[in-house]
């Protein structure tokens, strides 16, 4: 049983954590008429990093968005706690593949999780308080010092660090991340991942992550759902997944190739048992 740190959901004062769980029970989404994804069903517990993986245009993204309620669905999103009582809808932070930013914009780090936090115009000067706040929230994603920048003038990582702090604040039962698929170097995605990986452990946290990166997916991720043909295909341990057939043939695996070699001595380090 996993030793409990701090567990994400705040009703649950005394649970073990490894013991929450997010269950997706038989989700479909329809866009313009046609089936994106069909029995789509999931189990995620807290402490867990989850990684949906699949071929482009597979509904990955959506997946995301249906569990978020920003898009509708059919099935049921239901979160049970230690003790197997069912609460309505799961707490949710989620980080966005991009947000479209007017780089001129004035508005800062601080303005951001301002009006996240409260409703005072932006031209009001915080208290104290309230920076002292978004610091230490800042802090979870070592972005402290991004306080007072424009949110334009931050880089790919910089932006995902601050909106993943934000996401984080308060801890939700359960945290979506939609991996972006530009803008972040390769030393950005895995400083992301080494972040995600060590609050998961910190907060106890659920994370579902919407990746592209196979051989960090590998490497961090507890669990992994292939989304193929409208659905999961396949869901297990990293080692399960990437000695699937299906999974095999779709990225055309053969890891000699889809890697480079550093990458490939990684990958094969990460499935070894
Ligand atoms: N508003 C929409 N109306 C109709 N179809 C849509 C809409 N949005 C997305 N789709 C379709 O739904 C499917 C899944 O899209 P989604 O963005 O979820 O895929 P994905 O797996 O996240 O892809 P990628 O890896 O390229 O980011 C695609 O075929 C896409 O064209």
């Amino acid at each position: 049983m996993r030793k409990h740190h701090k567990c994400a959901n705040s009703e649950c004062k005394t649970c073990e954590c490894g013991l929450c769980c997010t269950k997706i029970n038989n989700f479909g989404v329809k866009r313009s008429g046609i089936d994106i994804l069909k029995n789509v069903n999931l189990h995620i517990h807290c402490g867990d990093l989850t990684a949906i993986i699949g071929p482009n245009g597979a509904g990955k993204s959506t997946l995301l968005k249906a569990i978020l309620g920003e898009i509708s669905h059919t099935g049921e999103l239901q979160f049970l706690d230690a003790q197997n009582n069912g609460t309505t809808r799961p707490s949710i932070g989620y980080v966005p593949q991009k947000l479209d930013l007017d780089s001129s914009s004035p508005t800062s780090v601080l303005d951001l999780f301002a009006a996240a936090h409260t409703n005072m115009p932006i031209w009001f000067s915080y208290p104290q308080k309230m920076r002292e706040r978004v610091r230490e929230s800042l802090a979870r994603t070592q972005g402290e010092h991004l306080i007072n920048k424009r949110l334009g003038e931050l880089s790919g990582g910089e932006l995902q660090r601050v909106l993943l702090a934000l996401a984080l604040d308060p801890i939700p039962h359960l945290l979506l991340l939609d991996e972006p698929v530009s803008g972040i170097d390769q030393k950005g995605l895995e400083l992301f991942y080494e972040t995600v990986s060590t609050l998961r452990k910190n907060y106890d946290l659920s994370i579902i992550l919407v990746s592209h990166d196979l051989s960090l997916v590998a490497e961090y991720a507890d669990r992994i759902a292939f989304v193929n043909n409208k659905t999961i295909e396949c869901c297990g341990t990293p080692q399960e997944v990437f000695t699937n057939t299906k999974v095999i043939q779709t990225f055309g695996l053969d890891w000699s190739n889809r890697f480079r070699r550093d990458e490939k001595d990684r990958v094969d380090n990460a499935l070894m048992v």
